[in-house]
């Protein structure tokens, strides 16, 4: 190989988008075309055929995940035009030697997804010696949204194997660039290739960080952040529709609306409990909340304010994020004037008495949603999302994945003129009772 292989997976459903998509990536400099599993599933093998037929000058390559009946799958895609098929390294020698069989047959080669396996730098060894012509370090979508990536097993792999290796799972320039330097001879980028508004421009960055890398051996300027910072940073890129969406259309708090519209806050919750009016426990929550924090109060009521101008300010110069309030808030003109965020259910001119009671940084129900000490919040102008502080990586990345795929489907309505029931099929879809 005189430069590196920039495979682009289409994991897309519909084979009409998957053919547009295809020709935009190779224009950006792909090589190799993937039908990805789950234009596999919408389509069959239709979807290889098609491929093959209008890029001939480019690899197919079939990500059947094949477990088992190797010799038919592989089969299968080999006539329909695959030249590379895509089996599972945690099936059985059985599956994958009956796998390579039929591919020595009908001219393909095997490449074999690691994905979940045990012990995957012996198995890679294994595989090796099975016959395998291509290793795929693979990092599945769903573990990608609990943090993980392929580069650690990938440099792994690449020593202890001589046949060429792939990365995949989430990779964009940068991780890509990083899997070259590691020893892999092909990178295989889906989401971040095909869900991009300019998937030739996606492609291109991509394929001009592989060449570097490649070249140099070397990636400079990759900067470690830690995880607080790449959530903040990832909820920073996606909206409270997008965050619902990711976590299976969650509801937002009800009935807290923003005092000042055009304000996102994004940051991790200092809880406060307290009785409506008394704002003893809104204020002293200020002292607790370090920057970029976000403080959260439930008052037993909403006749009469908890929080105003005063506190706005202190929190303007602690750097704290912003306020979500269940009950009363008042000075909304003076805050409005500061353009500070802050929710709430009423907006009333009265203030209670600093009485003292309920607590800081407890468990609360804050608009009907349960909100722990720590849980991060997201709040924009169409509402206030709590996402659970154990689960905060997860849907940063889940909700990225849903903004991708709406930016392309947007591009799409714009650039092309399509109507969203036409993009995503929607009649074919339509549950089947
Ligand atoms: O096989 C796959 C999922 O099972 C994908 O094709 C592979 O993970 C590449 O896509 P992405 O870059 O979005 O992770």
């Amino acid at each position: 190989m005189d430069r590196p292989i920039l495979q682009v997976a289409l994991d897309l459903l519909e084979l009409k988008r998957a053919i547009e998509i295809a020709s935009e990536a190779i224009e950006g400099g792909a090589d190799w075309i993937e039908v990805g599993t789950p234009l596999i599933k919408s389509e069959g093998m239709d979807a290889v055929r098609e491929l093959k037929k209008r890029y001939r000058d480019h690899k197919i390559v079939a990500d059947m995940k094949t477990i088992d009946t190797g010799a038919i799958e592989v089969e299968m895609a080999a006539k329909s035009g695959a030249d590379i098929v895509i089996i599972l390294a945690a099936s059985d020698n059985s599956t994958i030697e009956e796998a390579i069989r039929a591919a020595r047959k009908y001219g393909s080669e095997i490449m074999v997804d690691m994905i979940n396996v045990t012990n995957p730098v012996e198995r890679a060894k294994e595989l090796e010696e099975l016959g395998v012509d291509y290793i795929n370090c693979h990092i599945g979508i769903d573990q990608q949204m609990m943090g993980m990536d392929p580069i650690e097993l990938l440099k792994e792999i690449a020593k202890a194997v001589s046949i060429p290796v792939a990365g995949a799972g989430g990779l964009n320039a940068e991780k890509s660039a990083l899997c070259i330097t590691k020893g892999a001879k092909i990178v295989i980028v889906g989401s971040n290739i095909v869900k991009s508004r300019n998937v030739t421009e996606s492609a291109r960055k991509i394929r001009k960080a592989i060449d570097e890398a490649w070249e140099k051996g070397s990636v400079s300027g990759v900067k470690k952040k830690s995880l607080d910072e790449e959530i903040r940073e990832l909820f920073m890129k996606v909206s409270t529709p997008n965050i619902s969406d990711a976590m299976h259309r969650a509801r937002a708090m009800m009935d807290i609306h923003p005092v000042n519209r055009g304000k996102k806050i994004v940051g991790k919750a200092v809880t406060v409990s307290t009785m409506d009016g008394d704002w003893a426990k809104p204020v002293e929550a200020i002292d607790v909340a370090g920057m970029g924090e976000v403080i959260v109060i439930k008052c037993s009521g909403d006749t009469t304010a908890v929080w105003g101008e005063l506190a706005t300010r202190s929190c303007l110069n602690k750097g704290i994020e912003g306020v979500i309030i269940d009950g009363a808030v008042r000075d909304v003109d003076d805050i409005r004037k500061l353009g500070y965020p802050v929710f709430a259910k009423r907006e009333v001119p009265n203030a209670g008495e600093p009485k003292g009671f309920g607590e800081i940084n407890v468990k609360i129900v804050c608009g009907g949603i349960e909100v722990n000490p720590g849980d991060w919040i997201v709040a924009d102008d169409n509402g206030v999302m709590v996402i659970p502080k154990k689960r905060a990586y997860e849907i940063a990345r889940r909700s990225l994945e849903v903004k991708k795929h709406e930016d392309r489907i947007r591009g799409e309505i714009e650039d092309k003129g399509r109507t969203l029931a036409d993009i995503v099929e929607l009649y074919k879809w339509e549950k089947v009772s």
